[in-house]
């Protein structure tokens, strides 16, 4: 053993009992049952339904309360508290009202803290007092610590507890507390959360979600394809720039650009006002009980098609200098007879209609107009300077992956590229060829060079970056080709279809998952592949547990875009020392109907694994790194203190 790695080691740890003390705390936690993990995925902006997902813990909470409750209380009584604990600052002021005087809100209060102080000690059973003291509401710790460790059997302290509560009301801290231990609960049940990709796009608040993971006690993110979007904009790509933007025209959410992210777009409203027009093909996508006025509708259906066109001419000069991106056939503004309104695709001839050309040269169809050159400038450098955008890519950046090998599984968004017969496909860059793993690996390298360096908007890492979002060898699009402009601009529903990679109906094949996961060094007896991107449509009888269990598919339908699809508001996972649970889970209306009519969301559990015995600490990745500490003590003891 490295004897500078000991003398370090032994400043730290500088007398024996400190050795000692630690190695007995290491060896205690590693036999401790393993935390809960908890995956969701295809968040899309939706941040009320996924506040809610995380405050029950995919149903955890609930389960928790009726193991402790169940033989004594009603079904009303369970909704209740579980809805104190889901949101105790909204449902305390409910049950104030309803209160008539104040010793019946003294003994809810006291009531209240004690069974909440029940369920903690349940929920943290399997934690150490470490732990579940750092989860508690900081300026309470002694006080809950007080109560919750009562261990005086001859009653002799009674009166001191009593006065505690008492204390605690008449000082008017009573609110307070149970919020705290509420809060406390929330955190216990979910040890640790796997976000699975697509925080961003389609839904109104991916702000505030972002803000609700940097707040989140542990977490990692595996980066969705609209996440990646996102990074490549701030990392300097025009044409994921463009992407975004148009994204928010369509989904009526320019408020996140212009109000959440401060970036000015004005320039790309003059812009838009001077060559376009209403066009039913653009209009943004709205609920029917919307309340946008015809103005502010005609303005985004503008804006639209700006910033839609600007997307299609950018996309040629990178096709063009990027031969092995395989895109030439997405050179589609080259395809077009500009008189008679027709493309060629694929050796067809379609009418266009909705089109919107007034700023496109038919001989040179890549060219920007100056003013929309002037236009993406503006725009990036808004972008680029927005403090909330940095501390949120930032945050992406640190806490994200393509893909993560966690407690033995593999959890990606998207796929796997591989080709029919089940290879890892190919792709070539530059003069080199990759796949499987490596591929994955190679763009995530390009992806991390490109955030580093915001400054280069042509270089191969940028226009990666773009290529992650829409290439047909991405692991995280998953498709031959993105039909954007077919959508928009050709009725032929044909032209529509976007293919999917082979990936998606090999992974229903256990042999092709043990392959998957063996490419990634996992144990495939073991291990499983996490996904999400792909709606799964339980409508048509999709099952989400797929190849006898080994691929399990999250996407949480949380996009309410999509739910007509589905049939329902998705899937989350749930990993504790037990095993695998999958969650389903039907529409999330609102916190208001929680709160009053005690409707949970709630989620129709399936058994996805059973471990054959409790899985430990000591079994994870966490406890491998506890397990080589132990082993450095060890050593430290031995040479440094061992007479
Ligand atoms: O329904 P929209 O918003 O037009 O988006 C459709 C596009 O989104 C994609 O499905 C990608 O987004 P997802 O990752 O959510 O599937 C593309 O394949 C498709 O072209
Ligand atoms: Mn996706």
């Amino acid at each position: 053993m490295d004897a500078q790695f000991l003398d370090l080691l032994a400043q730290k740890y500088d007398t024996e009992e400190k050795v000692v003390t630690e190695i007995i705390n290491l060896e205690a936690i590693s036999n401790l049952p393993k935390g809960t993990e908890h995956f969701v995925s295809d968040l899309h902006g939706e941040y009320q339904a996924f506040q809610h997902v995380l405050r029950n813990g995919s149903g955890n909470v609930k389960e928790k309360i009726k193991d402790l409750f169940r033989e004594v209380w009603t079904d009303n009584e369970i909704n209740d508290f579980a809805a104190l604990v889901y949101y105790p600052e909204e449902k305390i002021q409910l049950v104030k009202a309803e209160l008539c005087n104040q010793q019946a809100l003294n003994q809810w209060h006291r009531q209240t803290i004690e069974q909440m102080l029940m369920l903690i000690s349940y929920a943290s059973s399997k934690y150490t007092r470490s732990k579940l003291r750092k989860a508690l509401p900081e300026q309470f710790v002694y006080i809950v610590e007080e109560l919750l460790y009562k261990t005086d059997s001859t009653n002799n302290k009674d009166p001191y507890y009593d006065e505690i509560y008492r204390q605690i009301i008449s000082l008017g801290q009573a609110d307070k507390l149970i919020i705290g231990l509420a809060y406390t609960t929330q955190r216990l049940v979910v040890d640790h959360l796997h976000v699975v990709g697509d925080i961003y796009d389609r839904g109104p608040d991916p702000d505030k979600i972002m803000d609700t993971l940097i707040n989140y006690h542990s977490v990692d993110i595996q980066w969705g394809n609209h996440d990646v979007l996102w990074i490549g904009a701030y990392a300097g790509s025009l044409v994921c720039l463009a992407n975004i933007i148009r994204i928010c025209a369509r989904y009526n959410n320019l408020d996140i650009i212009e109000d959440v992210y401060g970036i000015n777009l004005r320039p790309l409203l003059n812009l838009a006002e001077k060559y376009y027009d209403n066009n039913p093909g653009f209009r943004p996508k709205l609920p029917a009980d919307h309340n946008v006025s015809e103005s502010e509708i005609l303005q985004i259906t503008k804006i639209h098609q700006a910033i839609a066109m600007i997307q299609f001419k950018l996309e040629i000069p990178i096709i063009k200098r990027r031969p092995y991106f395989h895109m030439s056939e997405r050179l589609l503004l080259e395809q077009i007879d500009y008189d008679k309104n027709e493309i060629k695709i694929g050796g067809k001839t379609y009418p266009l209609e909705n089109t919107c050309f007034a700023t496109v040269n038919p001989q040179h169809p890549e060219q920007l107009l100056e003013e929309e050159q002037q236009v993406m400038e503006k725009l990036l450098f808004f972008l680029q300077h927005s403090e909330k955008l940095a501390r949120h890519m930032n945050f992406l950046m640190k806490k994200g992956s393509l893909y993560l090998k966690y407690n033995g599984n593999l959890l990606i968004h998207g796929c796997i590229p591989l080709d029919e017969e089940g290879n890892m496909e190919k792709m070539q860059i530059e003069d080199k060829t990759y796949s499987g793993r490596q591929l994955i690996d190679v763009f995530e390298y390009y992806l991390r060079y490109a955030f580093a360096h915001p400054e280069e908007t042509d270089d191969l890492a940028t226009d990666m970056v773009w290529y992650i979002w829409t290439g047909e060898c991405s692991s995280l699009f998953g498709k031959r080709e993105m039909t954007t402009f077919e959508r928009y601009f050709i009725q032929d529903k044909e032209t529509h279809k976007e293919r999917k990679n082979p990936y998606y109906h090999l992974r229903e094949n256990d042999e092709i998952c043990r392959k998957i996961l063996l490419e990634f060094d996992l144990n495939p007896d073991h291990g499983h592949i996490i996904n999400g991107h792909t709606p799964v449509k339980e409508i048509r009888g999709e099952n989400p547990v797929k190849a006898n269990g080994k691929m399990i598919v999250i996407d949480g339908g949380f996009s309410k875009a999509y739910q007509s699809t589905t049939g329902i508001a998705g899937y989350t996972l749930l990993y504790n020392s037990f095993g695998m649970q999958l969650v389903a889970h039907k529409k999330f209306n609102s916190k208001e109907d929680v709160l009053c009519n005690g409707t949970d969301v709630l989620s129709v559990k399936r058994l996805v694994d059973k471990e054959l015995e409790r899985k430990l600490v000591r079994e994870t990745n966490v406890g491998e790194k506890l397990l080589q500490k132990i082993s450095n003590l060890k050593n430290l003891l031995e040479y440094r203190y061992m007479k």
